[in-house]
């Protein structure tokens, strides 16, 4: 029996909670879904907790952070040091070195392990495959309709709502960009912890009015060949600024998290 904890219940938890039947074969229990305020009847009968010990306290033997940059800090380690593994969907929070490595630290002093979804993106597979043969340049742009950036530092430097055509409002490093941009650019982190890093991966952000998709461009050449992955993600009903994709990626690693054969 595999017991699951949630942080989170938006766009990514509900899907995930609804995906988990078609996804595990084993046996599983949603022991609780951490929140911001107590929701009632949630679903399933499933109980929700808006303190990180009362979650704790019911012994899940995993945890999915589907919340922010900030669930990730503040819960990260203690989950890690109760010795229960952790699927990270906020990666951009690993754009924090100090954070990175005491994560890391908690997870080395105990059997925990912490789960990097490719989320939303693809192609993370041949990515950290193509890092140990050698990269030379690894690329990435994002295009999502004005909508998707409402509610971002972009707001001060296009228009959105008025936007006629395509407009750049990010050009640099995927550490910078994972920074600025918390809950849009998660994947820049995925692209560099798998590839090139925080410095040498270069990210472009770009919203474009004549999209309904978030489209997802991975360019990568290196001593064993070189590679472009396009990917045209719905997205989700629930929040245009995460694609659809993204939770059933997530729900996959809680799948390899109780399966023999991980894929
Ligand atoms: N790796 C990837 O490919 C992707 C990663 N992401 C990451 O996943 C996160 C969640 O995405 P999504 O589900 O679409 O976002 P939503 O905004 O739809 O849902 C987030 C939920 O988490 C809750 N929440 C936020 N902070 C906390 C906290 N500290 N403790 C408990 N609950 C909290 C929110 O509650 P409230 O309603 O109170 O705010 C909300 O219900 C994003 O912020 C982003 O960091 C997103 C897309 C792709
Ligand atoms: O879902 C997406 O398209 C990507 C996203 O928001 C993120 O990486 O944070």
């Amino acid at each position: 029996m595999i017991k699951i904890g949630l942080i989170g219940f938006g766009a990514i938890g509900q899907c995930v909670i609804a995906t988990l039947p078609k996804a595990l074969t084993e046996e599983y229990q949603v022991v609780g879904i951490l929140t911001r305020k107590n929701i009632d009847n949630l679903v399933n009968d499933i109980s929700s907790y808006t303190n990180i010990d009362q979650l704790l306290a019911q012994h899940p033997d995993i945890i999915v952070e589907c919340a922010g940059h900030d669930a990730v800090k503040e819960y990260g380690c203690k989950i890690l040091a109760a010795n229960i593994s952790l699927v990270i969907s906020s990666i951009g929070a690993l754009a924090d070195s100090h954070l990175y490595e005491q994560l890391k630290h908690a997870s080395t002093n105990s059997q925990a392990k912490i789960y990097l979804p490719a989320g939303a993106i693809g192609g993370i597979d041949a990515l950290v495959a193509a890092k140990l043969g050698g990269l030379n340049e690894v690329t990435y742009t994002m295009r999502k309709p004005p909508k998707a950036w409402l509610g971002t530092v972009a707001e001060a430097l296009v228009d959105l709502n008025g936007l006629q055509q395509a407009e750049v409002i990010f050009s640099g490093s995927a550490g910078e960009a994972a920074t600025l941009y918390p809950k849009n650019t998660n994947v820049t982190a995925t692209i560099a912890l798998a590839g090139l890093g925080f410095e040498e991966t270069k990210v472009q952000l770009i919203a474009d009015p004549e999209i309904e998709d978030n489209i997802h461009e991975i360019w990568v050449s290196g001593e064993t060949g070189s590679f472009t992955i396009v990917l045209a993600g719905k997205p989700s009903s629930y929040n245009p600024k995460t694609s659809a994709l993204t939770a059933f990626s997530v729900t996959n690693c809680v799948a390899n998290f109780g399966s023999s054969i991980i894929i």
